[in-house]
């Protein structure tokens, strides 16, 4: 028999979709279910690399590590990874399957669904339960031919379903309401019960809203989710940056340039729990006054982030700039002198100068490294430790003349490696390098700030789990009995 589904969609996009499914994985995982997440189709720049060399969503690695299991690819078997210009990279089962214009992605869309069969399929063979995951809304009627992801995959596996809705932004009853009218009939036949999510303050003030949902929606509403403050789990894609209120500026601050196509941006979430350290999300120059460094972050587009660094004033403030410059990824590719994609891999491809800041050429190729990578830092501030993070990308760096390496990767995977990587300026000042996940590693997150003058005022409270925060937080809120019906597994 395969495993049942258990799925999650939701009113609209950010909803808080993902997080639910994080919350349910590990909360199955506590009662000793055997747990997958599975996300037929994400878009997002910010993907994780899984041990075989597969690119997934990070949220979906997220919720694997919820469920207490390691990432695959049969997880999240397609993830679109937008370049701008109405432009994305589709990537099958871990791999670049092909950049298209969203009008030949849509034709071509229909060829995908038995691999999102196949590997639901698998999953389900392989675990107790698998907890789905929506994306957007399921009734874009518009675009609902072309589903892949919703209430196709629910049919298909006869999912029991959870629809959420956001109390936070309004229009809670026309959100949930409205979407259940809207479902054909045997996709409202598996809606097993509405969330409403992100409520802020006393739920007992909601009670005649639940009453009024359940009678004129025929269904049961199984939990009233609280605004949790400050979750910390990385964000979906870049529409948090949008959302994100800015932060107050104290202690160190260390400006991110927003670049167009800004990819795993949650590459610098650990500088931000730091005390003391605030990031700040920057899209003008005149945002750098007052930072002691500057970080510019990977990029799906590393050509069109270049132009826009030119265009919004970047190249003469980041030149003047006295701070610590830093690129991870496609940000290292912009602090180089050159930049060429002959084969036109993203967007119309071409060539341009980089920042000039570091002494680098790169060159993009048609074949994408993606790896968990194991490296040690060759600058003495950096520490001794081996560091960990991971390589996605297509552009293959070289540095120029005698300038130094920042890092000498020691494996690749399971395979040992002697490569160097990165690049760091004489001085040490400016540096960059391919590893995303960098900062998360503590020798060398520490070692950087307190080169930029950092003191940690106290040492950090040993922090629980922030999933395990949450999952108690979504307990509370549905109660034991839903769970215990949400989790039987045997009819
Ligand atoms: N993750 C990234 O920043 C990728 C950088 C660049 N777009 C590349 O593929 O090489």
């Amino acid at each position: 028999m395969p495993a049942p589904v258990l799925m999650v969609v939701g009113t609209a996009s950010s909803v808080g979709k993902s997080t639910l499914v994080a919350a349910l994985c590990r909360l199955a995982a506590r009662r000793g279910l055997r747990v997958a997440p599975f996300k037929a189709q994400n878009m997002s720049n910010n993907a994780a690399v899984t041990a075989d060399g597969g690119e997934i969503a990070r949220s979906t690695a997220v919720q694997a590590a919820a469920a207490g299991i390691a990432p695959t690819v049969a997880m999240n078997p397609i993830l679109i990874k937008p370049e701008g210009q109405r432009r994305s990279q589709i990537v099958v089962e871990g791999k670049p399957w092909q950049t298209l214009a969203a009008a030949d992605f849509w034709q071509r869309k229909a060829l995908l669904w038995p691999v999102i069969t196949r590997n639901l399929d698998a999953l389900r063979a392989e675990y107790d339960l698998v907890i789905a995951e929506g994306a957007g809304s399921p009734v874009e009627l518009n675009l609902k031919a072309g589903d892949l992801v919703n209430m196709r995959v629910a049919v298909y596996a006869q999912a029991r379903t959870l629809l959420v809705g956001d109390i936070d932004r309004g229009g809670i009853f026309a959100q949930l309401l409205g979407t259940l009218m809207l479902l054909e009939p045997a996709e409202r036949r598996l809606i097993e019960g509405l969330i409403v999510n992100r409520f802020r303050g006393d739920p007992a003030l909601f009670v005649d809203g639940v009453r009024i949902l359940e009678e004129r929606g025929g269904v049961p509403v199984l939990g009233v989710v609280p605004w949790i403050e400050d979750l910390d789990l990385p964000a979906e894609d870049a529409v948090a940056l949008d959302q994100a209120r800015p932060a107050p500026a104290h202690g160190l601050v260390i400006a991110v340039i927003r670049l167009p196509a800004i990819a795993n941006f949650d590459d610098f979430d650990p500088l931000a729990r730091e005390p003391g350290v605030t990031v700040r999300y920057i899209d003008y120059p005149s945002q750098l006054a007052g930072a002691a460094a500057v970080i510019l972050p990977g990029t799906k587009h590393t050509l069109a982030a270049r132009r826009w660094l030119r265009e919004r004033g970047f190249d003469a403030a980041l030149r003047q700039f006295t701070g610590a410059i830093a690129g991870i990824c496609g940000g290292y590719q912009l602090l180089g002198e050159r930049i060429s994609d002959p084969l036109a891999v993203e967007g119309a491809g071409g060539e341009d100068d980089g920042l000039g800041l570091l002494p680098v050429e790169t060159v993009f190729a048609p074949d994408k490294q993606t790896t968990q990578t194991v490296a040690k830092a060759q600058a003495a501030w950096a520490g001794a430790a081996e560091l960990h993070g991971y390589e996605i990308h297509m552009g293959r760096s070289r540095r120029l003349g005698e300038a130094q390496p920042l890092l000498r990767i020691v494996r690749r995977g399971a395979t040992p490696a002697a490569d160097d990587d990165g690049c760091q300026s004489v001085d040490g000042r400016v540096w960059g390098c391919y590893l995303h996940g960098l900062f998360a590693n503590d020798e060398f997150r520490r070692g950087w700030l307190r080169q930029l003058g950092w003191q940690p005022a106290f040492d950090p409270l040993p922090q629980t789990d922030p999933l395990d925060r949450l999952a108690d937080q979504v307990a509370a809120a549905l109660g034991s009995p839903v769970l215990d019906r949400l989790f039987t597994i045997s009819p």
